[in-house]
């Protein structure tokens, strides 16, 4: 597979660079970076101290002219940009920024009908079979347990809720014949009066290095059950992207996520 990566001196980017450069079915063939970066025209690989000869690059057209694959982990401005040259010419991508509005998710589904796109906001196994978890719990408490949605990131995650909350809040919705819009609590302050029993909450935590956490909250009377999933390094999410490439590779056009990828919708 010939994989560019985008965002290639970010957290995720340089998780990405070394793991295709360790695949044994992958090869780098592109980097970018943002234009003005101080790494714009040094090797993608140069923090392995062993070159890709692949040069960070903020001219989409020579960043990508010989990939097959655009991984993706930026943000939804870069992204969107990617994306509407990858679809121009046929590269498939896989996205794992979060924080899209409507109008960005309707530019990736419209994307998709002219390339194949694997979009999730959290590629790791672990998470994804937490869905099918929460989809059963969501149908078993659907009345008498308030939901509420906990996630905790490092301090410099910039979107809140995490994509994989908001993932988790449609999932348990959707089980329950709602629409996460209609019930959604993003925040509470002040002399907010009782719960709603319908409401869905989300709390955010942001400190030092957390990778990723996540727990369901079901709390009825005399119990309450939490759905747990914690995230202790971000190989899980390199190596779902490298999986999710794979999947992509006898497609040309269409729209997946990592439940597609997993086999477990
Ligand atoms: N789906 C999943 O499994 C996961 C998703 N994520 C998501 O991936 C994204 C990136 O996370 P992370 O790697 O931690 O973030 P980082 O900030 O470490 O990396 C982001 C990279 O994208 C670059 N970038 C920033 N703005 C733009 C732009 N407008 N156009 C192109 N490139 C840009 C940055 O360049 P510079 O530093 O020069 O600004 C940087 O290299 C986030 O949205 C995060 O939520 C993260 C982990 C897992
Ligand atoms: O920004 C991160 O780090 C992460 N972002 C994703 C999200 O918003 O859900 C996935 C993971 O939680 C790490």
């Amino acid at each position: 597979m010939k994989i560019a990566v985008a965002g290639a001196s970010g957290r995720m980017g340089r998780m990405l660079v070394e793991a295709i450069q360790n695949a044994d079915d992958a090869v780098l063939v592109g980097a970018l970076g943002v234009p003005d970066a101080p790494e714009l025209g040094s090797d993608a690989a140069a923090f392995l101290g062993k070159p890709a000869n692949v040069l960070i690059e903020a001219d989409l057209a020579k960043g990508l002219a010989q990939a097959a694959y655009l991984i993706d982990f930026t943000r939804p401005e870069g992204t969107l940009k990617h994306l509407e040259y990858c679809a121009a010419h046929g590269i498939k991508m896989i996205i794992g920024t979060t924080g899209f509005d409507e109008a960005g998710k309707a530019a990736i589904a419209a994307a998709a009908k002219k390339t194949a796109i694997v979009f999730a906001p959290n590629m790791s196994v672990g998470v994804n079979v937490t869905m099918k978890l929460l989809e059963l719990a969501a149908k078993s408490f659907s009345h008498g347990y308030d939901i509420e949605i906990i996630e905790a990131h490092h301090r410099h995650k910039v979107d809140a809720p995490s994509g994989t909350a908001l993932m988790m809040g449609e999932v348990i919705a959707a089980a329950q014949g709602r629409k996460l819009d209609d019930v959604a609590v993003y925040a509470r302050e002040g002399v907010t009066g009782e719960r709603d029993p319908s409401s869905i909450g989300f709390a955010a935590i942001r400190g030092g290095d957390i990778v990723g956490d996540h727990t369901v909250l079901f709390a009825g009377i005399g119990e309450r059950i939490e759905i747990t999933h914690k995230s202790s390094s971000r190989v899980t999410y390199v190596h779902g992207s490298l999986r999710a490439a794979r999947f992509l590779s006898d497609k040309s056009t269409g729209l997946y996520d990592m439940q597609d990828v997993l086999g477990l919708r």
